[in-house]
């Protein structure tokens, strides 16, 4: 019910109602469908000279808007009163040719809800509701004001975009690195495997085998209990140094128990190289730790991309920008993640997978995009037969032909391979992982990430710290960061940025 202070004001009718410690701010009379424009405020604009000498001592400075050419707007109508929110429900274009601004809602609003836009992040007041000095929390990131200004209504306007280098034409042909719709993240890791103080390690426990009959029998009992692991798969099993036969036994925290009646030492600890080596002379270095597998091919060095796989990341990433506007509809945030079917080896995922951001409606902190496809991704692989491709338990053949799964638990229940959960696929995303969820990528062996907007205070990609380039871990991921606009095809950001509120 209206009270007769709340008057509908315009066509949307949209009413005014004042709360304690906000003022005066625009509500919903009546539920708004999604991407309704609620209200287009002519403004009053002031020449920067005269603003500069007054308006700004004024309380004009706590509503005018900064116009594209560096005019002071004030809105005029409901224009001035949308308060502002961090999870706003209405986002704002500036319409030049009118002068007026365009206020769209960003999702359903119920009726009796407040119409919120974005002011920014440098506000000069304390919003309602917020703690004092809130610097964690992730929408605090300068780039949050993003999420809402992922588009999908002109992105593959060719005349726009310059995507024609890699829409046309062979899919086999290689595309120029200028011509990428991404730019990649060095992970600058080459140039630490030359010198012996650089080489990441980690413990392993070994054991020295005292009779070399014991050899063959010790090789084939690793495989039987599940620590032939891929983990490892870069470090020779066994080492012969000074007469002395080792074995490589796994990494866990805990001493592991070894088969009775053979001729071991005690096991023991030592470190061993976390990655194989690229060059010749980071063989020479890594095998003082361990006996460590060759791989010349750099792995570093940037695969080249052909025009086929650009199309299939560009499908993917507009996927991820549709999804994006459908979440904010729903009045999730508007983060999402997907995992295509791969380019190349389509039986290692035989499906596609995408995952809004729930912590909205979930009203769990922890329902991140990126854990939830990562949970999604785990929860398919667990319901596939045991052995097919896409089940993650690794098979390992033992005497009677039965495959036995390296599950880490002898209990006979085969488990999903929890740490293999996207190797060799690909995420693209919204926005860069923060921590959280790069250490989860990290842990699903993720070859490859894209995002579209970068969270510098938030991001395990790069933003706040780069988790894949940190030197104890034991996998490392390719990252790019999608170029929004001309090259990527996909739309520039809607919100129009000169809004300085
Ligand atoms: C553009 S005006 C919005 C209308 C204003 N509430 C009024 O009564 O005129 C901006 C001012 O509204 C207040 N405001 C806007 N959003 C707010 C929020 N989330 N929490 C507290 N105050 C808010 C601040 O005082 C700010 O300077």
């Amino acid at each position: 019910m209206i009270s007769p202070e709340t008057w509908h004001l315009n066509p949307s009718r949209c009413y005014i109602k004042t709360e304690e410690g906000k003022g005066r701010g625009v509500y919903a009379s009546q539920t708004i469908p999604a991407h309704t424009i609620i209200e287009l405020s002519p403004v009053l604009l002031f020449t920067k000279p005269e603003y500069e000498s007054h308006g700004r001592y004024t309380l004009l400075d706590h509503y005018a808007f900064v116009w594209r050419d560096g005019r002071m707007a004030l809105a005029l109508g409901l224009g001035s009163l949308f308060n502002h929110s961090s999870s706003p429900n209405v986002s704002y274009t500036i319409e030049p040719t009118r002068d007026c601004i365009k206020y769209t809602t960003a999702r359903v609003i119920a009726r009796d809800e407040e119409l919120c836009i974005f002011y920014g992040h440098n506000l000069w007041f304390q919003p309602v509701g917020t703690l004092q000095l809130d610097c964690t929390h992730e929408e605090t990131d300068p780039n949050w004001g993003g999420l809402l200004m992922i588009d999908d209504d002109k992105d593959i306007a060719k005349e726009d975009v310059k995507v024609d280098v890699w829409v046309d034409g062979n899919p086999d042909d290689i595309v120029a690195e200028e011509d990428l719709p991404f730019t990649r993240i060095k992970l600058s890791l080459d140039e630490e495997e030359e010198q012996l103080d650089a080489i990441r390690t980690m413990q392993a426990w070994v054991v020295d085998i005292l009779d070399s009959k014991h050899i063959a029998p010790m090789l084939k009992w690793l495989k039987q209990s599940g620590l032939d692991s891929p983990a490892l798969a870069h470090l020779k099993r066994i080492r012969r140094k000074a007469g002395s036969t080792t074995l490589l036994v796994d990494t866990s925290s805990t001493i592991p128990s070894l088969p009775d009646r053979v001729a071991l030492s005690v096991p023991y600890q030592i470190p061993v190289p976390c990655t194989s080596a690229l060059t010749t002379s980071s063989l020479e270095l890594k095998n003082t730790f361990w006996p460590t597998v060759y791989t010349p091919r750099r792995k570093w060095e940037p695969e080249k991309w052909t025009k086929g796989k650009v199309r299939w990341a560009y499908d993917a990433m507009r996927l991820v920008a549709v999804e994006s506007a459908k979440a904010a509809a729903q009045g999730e945030l508007p983060i999402v993640s997907h995992v295509p079917q791969p380019y190349e080896e389509l039986e290692s995922l035989p499906q596609s997978f995408v995952a809004h951001d729930s912590r909205t409606s979930s009203n769990h902190p922890l329902r991140h995009a990126t854990l939830n496809i990562i949970r999604q991704v785990a929860d398919y692989r667990a319901s596939q037969p045991i052995g097919s491709p896409s089940h993650n338990a690794i098979p390992v053949p033992i005497e009677n032909d039965e495959p036995y799964f390296a599950n880490g638990d002898d209990s006979g229940t085969p488990r999903n391979g929890a740490h293999y959960l996207l190797t060799g696929q690909t995420l693209f995303t919204t926005h860069e992982p923060c921590i959280m969820c790069s250490m989860a990528l990290l842990h699903s062996r993720v070859k490859e990430v894209f995002y579209l907007v970068p969270m510098p205070l938030t991001g395990g990609c790069g933003g706040l710290t780069c988790l894949p380039a940190l030197k104890p871990v034991n996998h490392r991921f390719n990252i790019a960061r999608w170029k929004i606009g001309e090259y990527g095809g996909l739309s520039p950001i809607p919100v129009d940025t000169s809004l300085d509120v």
